[in-house]
């Protein structure tokens, strides 16, 4: 049987000073995939619920020049009864999907479609079920031939640090064929 586990709320309303996803020229795109994505797709579910929000970012914030628009982005996300891993706690692959595709829509909004190549998660405190964390991302300028890092962190509305992540995402170019699906 599932554990009682405390429904969110209003919690997963954008920070103060974020707006809404959707509402950004780009990150209408970006929010119509979260929709039918893995992690952020099932906005009711008991398994993880993620709302995505960005903010313009300031001249000398932004370290990303490619974007028209430079914007931040954070996700608020809340692990439910379908997210468990150890008793009562988030699984940690639950955690890493929340970094890894909050990190990969941070470079989509300041770069362009992107994926995961390489992907790091340092799990530092548990996460009690139940429980409505922010996903604050940085991303880096574009190197190379078409990649960019970018860092996550999962924390908690009293500023504990529950998980932070790290990962290379390889910039999609004509080269690579993801815009379409299934077997
Ligand atoms: C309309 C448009 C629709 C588009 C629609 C898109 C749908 C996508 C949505 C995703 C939204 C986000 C969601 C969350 C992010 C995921 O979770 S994405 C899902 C998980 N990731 C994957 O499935 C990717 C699987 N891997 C691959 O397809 C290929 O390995 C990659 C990543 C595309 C790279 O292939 P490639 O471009 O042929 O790679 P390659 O030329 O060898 O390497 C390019 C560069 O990257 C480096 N590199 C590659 N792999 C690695 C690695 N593992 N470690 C270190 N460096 C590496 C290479 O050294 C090279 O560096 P330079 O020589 O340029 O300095």
């Amino acid at each position: 049987m599932e554990a009682e586990v405390r429904e969110p709320g209003d919690a997963l309303a954008a920070p103060a000073g974020w707006r809404p996803l959707a509402t950004h020229p780009v990150g209408a795109i970006i929010a119509h995939y979260a929709e039918r994505s893995f992690v952020a797709g099932d906005p009711t579910g008991q398994g993880i619920r993620v709302r995505y929000a960005w903010r313009a970012m300031s001249p000398d914030e932004a370290c990303v020049v490619t974007a028209a628009e430079p914007a931040a982005l954070a996700a608020r996300a809340w692990f439910g009864a379908r997210a468990e891993g150890p008793p009562g706690h988030a699984h940690g692959g639950s955690m890493a999907a929340v970094l890894d595709e909050a990190m990969g829509l941070a470079v989509w909004l300041a770069h362009r479609a992107a994926v995961a190549a390489h992907l790091e998660t340092d799990f530092r405190r548990p996460i009690p079920l139940g429980t409505t964390v922010t996903a604050e991302t940085t991303v880096g300028p574009a190197e190379g031939t078409g990649k960019a890092r970018a860092t996550a962190r999962l924390v908690g509305d009293d500023g504990t640090v529950f998980a932070e992540g790290s990962a290379l995402f390889v910039l999609l170019g004509p080269r690579h064929t993801f815009a379409g699906g299934g077997a």
